[in-house]
């Protein structure tokens, strides 16, 4: 019991036994799984299994969503985000999110990224803010880009330096999970390759957590991958034997193109 509670909590964020339904219908089924730091861990598998619906209950964005209900246990540093003392807000700065869309607001770029530590109360004046600023950029890989131009609209970014912006929004609350949902679905080959090398430079500070459906961005930014189907999680491992090495069938059969 005394270990279970140990290695439970040494894990960023462990998720036990997590159903998911939208009405009456179920997305996800009995889902275990642990997150670690400094890990990319990326979620592969057909489209409709499931990914971006478990994805969503690490952070609780599935409450945005009428139908959605969620079961089991999800734990960030061994603290359970469902309970009813948790503040949805500042969970969502500690695990932020990346969509694939870019969503800037149509705000300036400074602003973007200034919204979350001004909301949060991470600066108390302007220049505390305006180090903030440069620093997520900078982390963000945008900073030598946009640093003539903070006051241009976010909208008026290329698709990969709004994605960025959308990444450096996230790091400006210093977040310690990030949840990326297809950041690079909508982007072009270069575009992808940048963020896929920023994911690697952020994989020191936060555990990362990534949707794709693209298996070879999931062997190249990760280290563990886990494979859904129809809602279950068929198997999770490190990538390198997911991909080179699976245990299960069903698995074996989606890395070798048979479905999917
Ligand atoms: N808002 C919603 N309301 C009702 N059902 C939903 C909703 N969002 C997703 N679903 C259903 O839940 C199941 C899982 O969808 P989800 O989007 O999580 O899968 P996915 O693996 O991320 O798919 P894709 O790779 O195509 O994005 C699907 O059957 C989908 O139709």
């Amino acid at each position: 019991m005394r270990d279970s509670l140990v290695t439970a909590a040494s894990h960023k964020i462990s998720a036990r036994h997590v159903n998911v339904f939208y009405g009456d219908k179920q997305a996800i089924s009995d889902v275990s799984i642990d997150f670690d730091r400094d890990v990319v861990t990326a979620l592969i598998g057909p489209s409709g299994c499931g990914k971006s619906t478990f994805l969503r209950t690490l952070n609780r964005m599935n409450d945005t969503i009428p139908s959605a209900r969620v079961e089991g246990e999800i734990d960030l540093d061994g603290e359970d985000i469902y309970a009813p003392e948790m503040d949805v807000v500042q969970l969502r700065a500690r695990v932020g999110m990346v969509f694939q869309k870019p969503n800037p607001f149509p705000k300036s770029i400074f602003e973007n990224v200034a919204y979350g530590p001004r909301i949060h109360g991470l600066a108390s004046n302007h220049a505390q803010l305006a180090d903030i600023v440069e620093r997520s950029l900078n982390r963000a890989g945008l900073w030598d880009e946009v640093k003539d131009r903070l006051s241009d609209s976010g909208t008026a970014l290329s698709g990969g330096q709004q994605q960025r912006l959308c990444i450096a929004r996230a790091i400006a609350v210093d977040p310690e999970v990030i949840l990326m949902d297809e950041p690079c679905s909508a982007l072009d080959p270069i575009a992808t390759a940048k963020i896929e090398e920023l994911i690697h430079e952020l994989k020191g500070r936060y555990a990362i957590v990534i949707v794709t459906h693209n298996m070879q961005q999931a062997a190249r930014v990760s280290q563990r991958t886990a494979f859904f189907h129809l809602g279950a999680l068929v198997e999770s491992g490190s990538t390198s034997d997911i991909f080179t090495n699976p245990r299960q069938e069903r698995t074996k059969d989606y890395i070798t193109g048979r479905y999917g």
